[in-house]
């Protein structure tokens, strides 16, 4: 498919169990849905480079990459996405937002009743296995 964006985003875990995610302010694109802290992938970036920079410029913090699920591709109206997901801890820094509404630490029961962005329902339930 022509002009597919590949957005790579992070499925953070805290030792506890629980997972990390963003809600999208009422200014952005899709507002107000919840979404794993990520971004676009720039030319000549890898997902996993381009992943450590927008955890960096969106919460503060540094990741350690711990695996990766499958990418799932979904079509917006303007726009379609590769989204490339890959677990990760935090492993320095303290969360700040720097770009988004909210955030919330989640059980994976919890992750199914959110108001996900449409291409992360794919994501989400190969993450929780329902
Ligand atoms: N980071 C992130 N983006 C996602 C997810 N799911 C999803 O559909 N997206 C979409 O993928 C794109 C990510 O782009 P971005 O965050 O770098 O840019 P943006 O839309 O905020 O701004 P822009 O379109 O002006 O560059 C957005 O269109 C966003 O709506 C997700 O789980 N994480």
């Amino acid at each position: 498919m022509t002009n597919v964006k590949d957005v790579a985003c992070a499925i953070i875990t805290s030792p506890e169990g629980k997972t990390l995610v963003v809600q999208r302010s009422a200014k952005m694109l899709l507002p107000l849905k919840w979404e794993f802290p990520g971004g676009k992938v720039e030319p000549g970036e890898t997902p996993a480079a381009c992943l450590a920079r927008e955890i960096g410029e969106e919460l503060q913090v540094r990741i350690r990459i711990t695996g990766e699920l499958r990418p799932r591709e979904y079509a917006y109206e303007t726009v379609t996405i590769r989204l490339i997901p890959f677990l990760a801890e935090i492993t320095a820094g303290e969360i700040f937002l720097h770009e988004h509404a909210d955030l919330g630490w989640f059980t994976h029961a919890e992750l199914l009743l959110l108001d996900w962005a449409a291409a992360d329902v794919a994501v989400v339930r190969e993450y929780t296995g329902r």
